[in-house]
């Protein structure tokens, strides 16, 4: 598929990395000079964090304990579709953000002249015109959920999926340290949100062109007792692409340039952890260059 508005996607569980893989595309779009519009896949829960509150009381009382924001009843999934469409045709669409904390309530106050709280969504705004493609982060790129379904709009779709004790581990060093949230608090909402994560969460990793996943090479059998995220060098990143032949991956190319690297099967690569930004850069960059010179 080769769309003049074309959408990358970057999907992944809460605390597995997407927004620290945003930075490395980042890095790409600076170095290519592409200008793209960043969509935050929280921007698209239903509730803010009070009328969310509110919204796992009342279906609590109904005898619900898993009503969460990793499932469709606390998400716009409808209107996610149809930003993905719209903006695939026109080039157009309506963005907003979920403010998590502090540091991004004064980033969004300063630019909006607003007092905005932490746990309130910004007023949607129109995407600005001239941008060279989508680039959405977060919870459900690639999501299907009855008629609703966001992963055919997408051209580029990439899963960011640390093994899942990594993943928690994650989560909890974030939520803590960024959030202000007890481990205990943290470890509520991931049982809450269990059945809406193998439902809504992992299908999506089986419609993605390519997985990242993070593995520790150190024991995290426990990760509710973690003092530290095992670091890069404590990690390797096996990258699997559905359909090498779709982007013309070059295997002995990326076996050459990624030191210690190595093939596990005929679609999957394997490299230290500290290569993972190198390695993004070096797979992504020509798909991404492809994607743009092939728009329509
Ligand atoms: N490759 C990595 N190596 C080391 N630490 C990492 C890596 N990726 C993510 N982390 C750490 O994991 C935590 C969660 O990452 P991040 O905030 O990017 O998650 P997220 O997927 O964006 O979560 P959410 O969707 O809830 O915002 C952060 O503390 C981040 O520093
Ligand atoms: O999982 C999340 C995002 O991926 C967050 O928990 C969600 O956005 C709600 O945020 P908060 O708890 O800060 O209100």
């Amino acid at each position: 598929m080769s769309k003049k508005h074309p959408i990358v996607a970057v999907t992944g569980s809460s605390g597995a990395g997407t927004s620290t893989v945003k930075n490395a595309f980042e890095h790409i779009f600076r170095r290519e000079h592409i200008n793209p519009v960043v969509i935050e896949g929280d921007s698209f829960h239903r509730y803010n964090r009070a009328e969310m509150k509110q919204a796992m009381k009342e279906a609590g009382q109904q005898g619900n304990n898993h009503f969460s924001h990793f499932g469709p009843e606390a998400n716009l999934f409808e209107k996610l579709e149809e930003l993905f469409k719209t903006y695939g045709g026109t080039g157009a669409g309506k963005k907003r953000y979920y403010i998590h904390n502090d540091d991004e309530a004064a980033h969004h106050n300063g630019r909006l002249n607003g007092n905005l709280k932490p746990g309130e969504f910004t007023p949607w705004e129109d995407i600005a015109p001239g941008t060279d493609l989508m680039f959405y982060e977060g919870l459900h790129g690639l999501v299907k959920h009855g008629d609703t379904d966001v992963a055919r709009h997408v051209d580029l779709g990439i899963g960011v999926v640390p093994i899942v004790n990594l993943e928690w581990i994650q989560k909890i060093f974030r939520d803590n340290a960024e959030r202000g949230y007890s481990a205990e608090a943290i470890v509520d909402t991931m049982l809450r949100r269990m059945p809406d994560y193998v439902n809504y969460i992992t299908p999506q990793f089986s419609r993605t062109d390519i997985n990242f996943q993070r593995i520790p090479t150190v024991d995290t059998s426990n990760p509710f007792i973690a003092r530290d995220i095992p670091t890069p060098d404590e990690s390797m990143v096996v990258i699997r692409f559905r359909d090498p032949k779709r982007f013309g991956v070059d295997f002995v190319y990326l076996l050459n340039m990624l030191h210690d690297s190595f093939m596990s099967r005929r679609n999957t690569i394997v490299v230290p952890g500290g290569k993972m930004g190198l390695a993004m850069e070096i797979i992504l960059a020509p798909i991404i260059r492809d994607l743009l010179e092939k728009r329509g």
